[in-house]
């Protein structure tokens, strides 16, 4: 995307345009929270490509539908896929997703993002609530637990070892999601050692929430429960994931580091005027959650 030959002032002007805000933005602050909120679509095409991503996108069935905390197999009370750029795989809640190709939807989705971010994007998790559980899930509880109404997720910290540490997560949000909590990671549990306030966003139909660097390194985020709601969600969560050349050791998110050596694709942070091209990154990320 960014040009290594000289560029021309006309080029300039069309990057700038390119990636200049078409979306007035709102910036959330706290401390060692950064994200920034905006209107990305609008109702009307964020319904269209719900419907197409309700067609498009195949989720995670049987195994691939479970996470093992602890050694102990629990099924995933939502539905998931992952697409990425090809080769490209990533560790999530200790289990080791590849990603599937791009889907013409996905990808259109993330070309927005990147168009109104100029931040590069080469993976993404995408979660899925449905609606009311069908009739016959009552009969099977098995099934329902995938299935059912539920729309929660335990708080947990985007930062797996495999991301790039300086690009944020993109998170696009379709249909009515219920508010984001973020949480200090000093504030939380009961060994909590300071009083803080948590944020609470509210993401609407249509809308991008930027979680900048360090949010995911201080700040937990998480989903209440929330049932029975009538029309299915899906969130987006864009990622910039880490080439992996080789591992010192097996990667682990029990521990809370270990050292890798890695490349990113083609493409670079982007960002208004931040630098493009590749980049060798040999980094320490902690990486401990629940999801
Ligand atoms: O489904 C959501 O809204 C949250 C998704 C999320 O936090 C994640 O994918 O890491
Ligand atoms: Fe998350």
């Amino acid at each position: 995307m960014r040009k290594t030959t000289r560029r021309t002032t006309q080029q300039e002007d069309d990057e700038e345009d390119e990636f200049s805000h078409p979306v007035p933005w709102q910036k959330i602050e706290s401390e060692g929270l950064d994200c920034d909120d905006a209107l990305l679509l609008s109702p009307e095409e964020a319904d269209r490509l719900l419907e197409q991503l309700e067609e498009e996108v195949v989720y995670s069935t049987g195994e691939e539908a479970t996470v093992q905390v602890f050694g102990k197999v629990h099924g995933v009370p939502r539905q998931q896929a992952t697409h990425g750029d090809a080769g490209l795989s990533y560790t999530y809640s200790g289990e080791r997703r590849s990603a599937r190709p791009w889907t013409p939807t996905v990808e259109y989705i993330r070309d927005v993002v990147t168009k109104t971010t100029g931040h590069t994007f080469n993976f993404v998790l995408v979660n899925r609530r449905s609606p009311h559980p069908p009739m016959w899930t009552l009969f099977h509880p098995g099934a329902r637990s995938q299935v059912d109404g539920r729309d929660h997720m335990g708080e947990h910290r985007d930062d797996e070892r495999e991301l790039d540490p300086l690009s944020p997560v993109a998170s696009v949000s379709l249909g009515a999601a219920p508010d984001r909590i973020f949480r200090h990671r000093d504030a939380r549990g009961s060994r909590r050692r300071r009083q803080m306030e948590p944020v609470k966003l509210e993401l609407a139909h249509g809308s991008v929430l930027l979680m900048n660097p360090p949010t995911n390194t201080l700040w937990y985020h998480g989903l209440p429960v929330r049932r029975n709601t009538a029309q299915p969600r899906v969130n987006l969560s864009f990622r910039r994931v880490l080439r992996v050349l080789s591992w010192t050791r097996a990667p682990s998110w029990e521990e809370e580091d270990g050292l890798m050596l890695a490349l990113p694709g083609p493409g670079g942070h982007g960002g208004h005027g931040g630098p493009g091209g590749g980049l060798t990154a040999q980094a320490t990320v902690g990486g401990s959650q629940m999801k």
